[in-house]
Order: structure tokens, then C-alpha cells, then sequence
């Protein structure tokens, strides 16, 4: 019988830290009519014209302080671990890849592998916790323009997201607790931001994402495929599991990138007024990623740790990613099995 295809697929990372391969990454990445998305022409001049030639050598800079000379880029070192762990899990009835939506490995050559094996079911798990079109849907749309031009289409599934999974919201406490939150003065979860026109263009209402005051405070079948508002959820999960009161955390957004509104708040603006009301301690959740990664790693740690001690801060602690930890990889197991 032919085994059952699981497909991980993370974001993407450049092959090197070197100028040259990062701007062949964020010109692929940046082109995605998903992640900037407007007309083609307009896209092409953007990135192509102006954020690539100005950000690759920026960005080369920052990716060259996180790489390592033994694992290179921490987001596929962790992600080869999950693979690793989970098809361990599984055994040899499932044939798990690991693919990246930009760059490599490619989501094309592991659906070949998986066709060449005869793989007559793929479930294709996108590893970002919240559905944003910016990431999981442009994984699901890449792994449907692959398979379109076969001749036969195996059976497909994808997993959409799995914001309010307890298994998740279990690992990501149990890190924290390593780090004693209660010794903290505050805790942030700071999301990877999305700009504010993708938030709207995701209700089709039209009329209550960012329209409505308070439109993220619960989940409803009107946003209940907003990032945004899925974000908030896993917030109030994980501050629950930790038993952290309302006012002891901030949810807040990173990584902006050029001038149109991006959600908010934004997690530089809120350290600033963290820092500013005298805290000194911060305890720092990025539940937008399962793997450590640029945002994590360097973002937060280097980049928000040194504008906050700047300001009189003492100290910013990273909860760690999800990695492989064990939690994790029980419920990368669950999805995978699931039917
Ligand atoms: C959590 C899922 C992600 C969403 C949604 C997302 C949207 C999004 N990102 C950019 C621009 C950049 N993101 C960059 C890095 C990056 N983004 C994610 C995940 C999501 N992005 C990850 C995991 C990473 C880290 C990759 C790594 O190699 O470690 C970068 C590159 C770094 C830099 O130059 O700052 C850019 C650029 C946009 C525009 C966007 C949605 C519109
Ligand atoms: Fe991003
Ligand atoms: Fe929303």
C-alpha cells in the first residue's frame, strides 16, 4: 500500500547570509501577489525598484548576526527537526517532506518526490499557527498550481490553522515557565505584523475587521479567519494557561515594512511606553512562528532588548519558539493524522 504524505511547509529563509542570495529571496518573497499585493506593474516597481536593492545588503546584515557556521539559518534547523521528529512519529507508513515556500527545499520537488512514491494522499500543513493569506494561503495556492498540471490529483487536504490548538498553547506556556513569568514586570506577544488593507480584505463584510471598535475581542464567523483576531485568541489562551490578569500583557505587532498602516500596535511603540512607565523586565511570546527564526532571534532579542534598555529597560527575555519540543510534535502528529 502506498504511504500517506505528509507536506510541512514553513516560510522560507535565503540560502546564504550574502547579499546576492537574501536579495534573491525577498525578490521571490516580495513578489508573491500575496504578500505585497497590488497590480503586478506596481508590485514589480516596489520591489524590484525600490524595497529590494534598499533592503538586501540591510537584511544580509542582520541574517549574517543570526547565521550559524554549523546549522546556518536557525528557521531551516528548526524546521529540519520538526521534519526529523515527526517522521520518527510517524513511522513508515507516512512519508513526511519538508519544504519552504520560497527558496529551499521547494514545495515542488517534495510533491515530485511524493509523486515519483505514488503518494495518493498529502496533507499539506502550512506552519503558521494564524491563517493569513500573506503565508498560508500562499502556501495553498503554490502546492494548488503545482498539482494542477497532473494528470492525476491525489487527494489533498490542508490544514488552515491551529491558532487555539491546546497543545500549542501548552508549549508555548511551558517554555515560559522556564523563565519564572511571574519575575517579570510585563509580557508581550508580539505577532509578525500584516498590513492593515490585508486584515480588511479578509472579511467580506467588508464592515467589521478594523471597522468596529473591539473587533478582535472574540472570535465570530465573520473574523474568525482574521489574523489579526486569531492572534488576540492565542494571546488570551496562552495568558489563561499562565494565569497572567489582563493588564500584565500587551498584544502587539513586528516587522512592518514600508509606509501604508500596519496593524497595531506596534510592538516598537509599546516598548517605548513600557519603558517609559519605569518597567524594567519584559517577557517576550512570538506565537506567529513555530521556529525560531530573523523575527524572533534577532528582532526581538537584539533589535527591541537594545531599544528598551536605551530607555531605561533592563532586560528583554525571547520565549523560545516551538522548536521541537516535545508538545509540538504531538500535535504536528494529531494534524498528521487526523483524517
Ligand atoms: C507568521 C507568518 C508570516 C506572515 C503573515 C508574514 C507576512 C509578511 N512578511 C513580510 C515581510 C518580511 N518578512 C520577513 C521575514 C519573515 N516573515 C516570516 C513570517 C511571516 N511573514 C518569517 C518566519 C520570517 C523570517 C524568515 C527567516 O529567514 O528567519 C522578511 C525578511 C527579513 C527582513 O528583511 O526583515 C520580510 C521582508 C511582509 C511584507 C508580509 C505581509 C504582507
Ligand atoms: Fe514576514
Ligand atoms: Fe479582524
Amino acid at each position: 500500500m502506498s504511504k500517506k504524505g505528509i507536506l510541512l511547509v514553513n516560510l522560507g529563509t535565503p540560502d546564504s547570509p550574502s547579499t546576492a542570495d537574501v536579495r534573491k529571496y525577498l525578490n521571490e518573497f516580495l513578489m508573491d501577489g500575496r504578500v505585497i499585493d497590488v497590480n503586478p506593474i506596481l508590485r514589480t516597481i516596489l520591489v524590484q525598484g525600490i524595497i529590494t536593492p534598499f533592503r538586501a545588503s540591510k537584511s544580509a546584515k542582520l541574517y549574517q548576526e543570526i547565521w550559524s557556521k554549523e546549522t546556518g539559518s536557525p528557521l531551516l534547523y528548526y524546521s529540519k527537526l520538526q521534519h526529523q521528529a515527526l517522521q520518527t512519529r510517524l513511522g513508515d507508513d507516512y512519508q513526511v517532506e519538508l519544504a519552504m515556500r520560497y527558496q529551499s527545499p521547494s514545495i515542488e520537488a517534495a510533491l515530485q518526490r511524493m509523486k515519483t512514491n505514488l503518494v495518493s494522499d498529502i496533507k499539506v500543513i502550512p506552519l503558521f499557527p494564524q491563517y493569513a493569506s500573506a503565508s498560508t494561503g500562499s502556501v495553498q495556492e503554490k502546492v494548488m498550481d503545482l498539482v494542477k498540471t497532473w494528470q492525476t490529483i491525489p487527494n489533498i487536504s490542508f490544514v488552515n490553522s491551529f491558532h487555539d490548538d491546546d497543545l500549542m498553547i501548552r508549549a508555548f506556556a511551558e517554555n515560559a515557565r522556564k523563565h519564572q513569568p511571574e519575575t517579570y514586570d510585563h509580557v508581550l506577544f508580539s505577532f509578525h505584523g500584516l498590513p492593515q488593507r490585508q486584515i480588511k480584505k479578509c472579511d467580506h463584510t467588508h464592515s467589521y475587521c478594523l471597522q468596529v471598535d473591539g473587533c478582535c475581542d472574540t472570535l465570530n464567523d465573520t473574523n474568525k479567519f482574521c489574523y489579526s483576531a486569531q492572534s488576540y485568541d492565542t494571546a488570551r489562551l496562552i495568558a489563561a494557561k499562565l494565569g497572567l490578569p489582563r493588564g500584565k500583557y500587551t498584544v502587539c505587532f513586528q516587522s512592518r515594512l514600508g509606509n501604508d498602516p500596519w496593524v497595531q500596535p506596534y510592538t516598537s511603540e509599546i516598548i517605548k511606553t513600557l519603558a517609559n512607565e519605569g518597567k524594567k523586565r519584559l517577557l517576550v511570546f512570538c506565537p506567529a512562528f513555530v521556529a525560531d527564526c530573523l523575527e524572533t532571534v534577532y528582532e526581538v532579542t537584539e533589535e527591541y532588548g537594545g531599544e528598551f534598555k536605551a530607555l531605561g529597560g533592563e532586560h528583554v527575555q525571547l520565549v523560545e519558539s516551538l522548536n521541537d519540543s516535545p508538545l509540538f510534535i504531538d500535535l504536528l502528529e494529531r494534524m498528521a493524522r487526523a483524517v
